[in-house]
């Protein structure tokens, strides 16, 4: 890998950093097709699809029975390993959840009330790799949030991975469906005969589930773009390169799109941890697809003039992981909010929340990281408000109402207050 000055980067080159949704736009008139034919042709489309992009013959599309089976079957240690994540998720989860409330505003009684969503589907990726730890991070939050029916919706493989029916199972998932990509997203969204359809899409995924989100957003809800995976690391001189670089590397591992990035104001650091990535990939499983990742536009080590330089380039990139190795992180912290996960000081690596700490990895991706924050129980839950007032408190406020009604040309609104006092 090279080192890159922040300075010296052209406008296109620094431009790529920030504009991270290439690939997924490159994909977007396939998956419109893609989406357009699940909707009108149910499971034909699909069972055609996971021929063509899977190279699986369908024969159940509903698996839900699967799951539990798997859990009984798997691994001891595994199965372990499953529900110690779970647990650690559901106790972050169960935090989350919202209370109602109503209070006395001079005579007004206004209140806010939440409900969970009735029904969410939950795309659990496996394309390349099996994500029995995103069924986790899927399921939970949902039904935490009290959302009554949630199904998965997983790649169809010859035998559906294990491990990731076995999460599924103790995620508490109500139905499980082996279908894959875009097509996944459109028969979680519109329903054919199998799938029943949802009231919101989430999870995350490659550039054609990603592409999928976007095009079925509008006609269902879905939580928001959680593409191909991403790491910022913020370190100053006292970094550990190994770590930095095994922090890049990890996430490099997911996709050839993903988008890798370390930024210091250290010469020397911003060199070692060059050379130690180039280290740690040699002989690595998914080289192909870590060196892919590490070619990227959006990926590589840079020098900035000063720690400020390094921050103003962190929030511009808002990444879906900031990772920050620097002795004054909690500072450096305040000056870089646009970020979906973040991870402080050297014995905080990125896989530690992609698994096990309880914290969502569902998190937003492409600079989505600026307007939105990852996967919780909110995602699950619709909120209302109630408002009761006393005939004395609409007195009160029938001056305000029906001037600013009147000044709106919107009689009738100020006849309807009028009219409680005739
Ligand atoms: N942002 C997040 O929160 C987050 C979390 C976990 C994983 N991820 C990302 O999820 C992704 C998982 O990717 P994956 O590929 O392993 O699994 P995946 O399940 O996302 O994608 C596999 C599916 O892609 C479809 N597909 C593959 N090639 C295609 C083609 N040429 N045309 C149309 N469809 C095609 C197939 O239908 C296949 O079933 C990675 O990018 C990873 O970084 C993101
Ligand atoms: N880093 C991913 C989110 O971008 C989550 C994950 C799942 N498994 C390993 N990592
Ligand atoms: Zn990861």
């Amino acid at each position: 890998m090279n080192v890159r000055t922040i300075a010296d980067l052209g406008p296109d080159e620094r431009a790529a950093f920030f504009d991270r949704d290439a690939g997924v736009d490159a994909v977007r008139d396939d998956v419109r097709d893609i989406v357009s034919q699940v909707h009108e042709e149910g499971d034909v489309a699909l069972r055609r699809f996971a021929e063509e992009f899977d190279g699986v013959s369908v024969g159940n599309i509903d698996i839900t029975d699967a799951a539990e089976r798997a859990y009984e079957e798997i691994d001891d240690e595994v199965r372990e390993a499953i529900e110690d994540a779970a647990a650690n998720i559901r106790a972050f989860h169960e935090r989350q959840v919202p209370e109602d409330w109503h209070d006395d505003f001079e005579g007004r009684e206004l209140g806010r009330r939440y409900q969970p969503l009735d029904s969410a589907g939950v795309y659990a990726p496996g394309g390349t790799a099996a994500y029995p730890s995103s069924a986790l991070m899927g399921v939970i939050p949902a039904k935490v949030a009290g959302v009554e029916h949630v199904a998965v919706a997983t790649p169809p493989a010859e035998e559906v991975n294990p491990v990731t029916l076995a999460a599924i199972h103790v995620a508490g998932a109500d139905a499980v469906y082996q279908v894959g990509g875009a097509q996944a997203i459109a028969a979680l969204a519109y329903g054919t005969e199998t799938v029943s359809a949802t009231d919101i899409v989430v999870g995350p995924g490659n550039r054609w589930v990603t592409a999928a989100k976007a095009e079925v957003r509008g006609d269902v809800a879905i939580d928001f773009l959680a593409g191909p995976s991403e790491i910022m690391v913020v370190a100053d001189g006292d970094a550990d390169p190994e770590l930095v670089a095994a922090d890049l590397v990890a996430q490099a591992e997911h996709d050839e799109n993903a988008s890798v990035v370390a930024v210091t104001d250290d010469e020397e650091l911003a060199e070692q941890v060059a050379a130690a990535v180039d280290e740690q990939v040699d002989g690595r499983e998914r080289e192909a697809v870590i060196r892919a990742a590490l070619d990227n536009d959006a990926s590589g080590v840079l020098l900035a003039r000063s720690m400020s330089e390094a921050v103003l380039f962190a929030e511009e990139y808002a990444a879906e992981h900031l990772s920050i190795q620097a002795d004054d992180d909690e500072s450096l912290l305040e000056r870089i909010p646009s970020a979906g996960s973040v991870f402080l000081g050297p014995y905080s690596p990125v896989a530690a929340g992609d698994y096990a700490t309880g914290t969502n990895h569902v998190l937003p991706t492409g600079g989505s990281a600026r307007v939105t924050g990852g996967l919780s129980v909110d995602t699950f839950v619709r909120s209302t408000t109630v408002q009761r007032l006393s005939a004395e408190s609409l007195d009160d406020l029938s001056d305000t109402i029906t001037t600013l009604a009147e000044a709106e040309g919107l009689e009738a609104h100020a006849e309807s207050v009028r009219k409680r006092f005739e």
